[in-house]
């Protein structure tokens, strides 16, 4: 199937962020074209080729053999809303038109975090959800002082995804706090996924469907793991949410709101506008096919030739990993 690709012709790109997630101000990464269609490629700079091999996988999986059949045709949303200031997080809010919010948290001090919260929740009424992620900066301790002031914050909280870094403080905090906790780094970048449900370390399970392998790898683990799924994107243009849609659409059962909605953290897509992925009224619709880039809107978008050639250079060396060890 690999043959059907030529991966020297895969396009590189590189977005501006509309604010900092994440610490990038630019999303960089590589579309693969394949005969079904269009793959993403983009594991974050940092990640060595072990941890980029599942990006590989699934961006593969979409050009080639393309996604299982969906079993739902359209997905809720949650605004993802960077570490900023209330007025933004409000601006961010209400420009979305989704009922469910995930605020960014322990990245500045728990004022600041407090304010946040409370100004999403004014945004979104009373009806609306309130999630927020502290990406593993938090120890135990300071985990099981800061959530309950969090969930008074934000007029109660769905969930607090990753408060801490292992499993075991996951674990910890769970059985000290109220509210839920959702993994998400346990799950995404760990060996064995399925510990986190083992160690019942969490309620919730967020599942990327790069991270993972692609569709059918995301969907087993989420059937392994038995938690209910949140599916979140890893900052992806168009091509790549689709996946992640592919994968929402599949789950046999979603009672949350998924973070997919993240193109709204980019300045602009890889797709014609009619076709990108932002959500209307909160939701996305599941797509049989991942769009097809715009050469017009993707050359908006050029990477410097020394950042094109690592890469591709990256690409390269992870098919010939690939390639060995079949
Ligand atoms: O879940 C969302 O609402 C959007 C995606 C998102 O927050 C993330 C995507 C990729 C890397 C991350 O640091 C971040 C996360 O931690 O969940
Ligand atoms: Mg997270």
């Amino acid at each position: 199937m690999r043959t059907m690709i030529d991966f020297h012709e895969a396009r590189t790109f590189a977005i501006p962020m509309t604010d900092r997630f994440r610490g990038l101000n630019v999303r960089e990464g590589m579309l693969i074209e394949g005969p079904a269609g269009w793959g993403e490629f983009g594991p974050f700079a940092e990640y060595d080729d072990r941890e980029s091999a599942p990006w590989l996988t699934a961006a593969v999986e979409a050009c080639t053999v393309g996604w299982p059949d969906p079993v739902r045709g359209r997905i809720p949303i949650n605004v993802t809303v960077p570490a900023v200031d209330p007025d933004r997080a409000q601006e961010i809010v209400r420009a979305s038109g989704c009922r469910t919010a995930k605020v960014k948290v322990a990245d500045g001090s728990l004022p600041e975090d407090l304010e946040r919260l409370a100004a999403v929740r004014d945004a979104l009424g009373p009806s609306g959800g309130v999630r927020c992620d502290a990406n593993g900066f938090w120890d135990v301790d300071t985990a099981v002082s800061v959530i309950p002031q969090l969930d008074r914050a934000a007029g109660g909280l769905e969930y607090v995804e990753q408060p801490c870094r292992t499993v075991e403080e996951l674990a910890r905090v769970r059985r000290r706090v109220d509210v839920r906790i959702a993994a998400d780094e346990s799950i995404r970048r760990a060996e064995d996924p399925i510990r986190v449900a083992v160690a019942e370390a969490a309620d919730v399970a967020v599942i990327k469907c790069a991270p993972l392998g692609g569709v059918r790898r995301a969907l087993r683990v989420a059937e392994a793991c038995g938690l209910p799924c949140v599916v979140s994107s890893a900052l992806e243009t168009s091509v790549g949410l689709a996946a992640g849609l592919a994968l929402a659409g599949a789950l046999p059962t979603l009672d949350y709101a998924c973070g997919l909605g993240t193109l709204s953290l980019l300045t602009d897509d890889v797709v014609a506008p009619a076709r990108s992925l932002r959500p209307v009224d909160g939701y996305l619709p599941v797509a049989p096919v991942p769009p097809t880039p715009d050469p017009a809107v993707l050359n908006r978008h050029p990477v410097d030739p020394a950042r094109a050639a690592w890469w591709h250079d990256r690409l390269t060396r992870l098919v010939e990993r690939e390639r060995a060890m079949r």
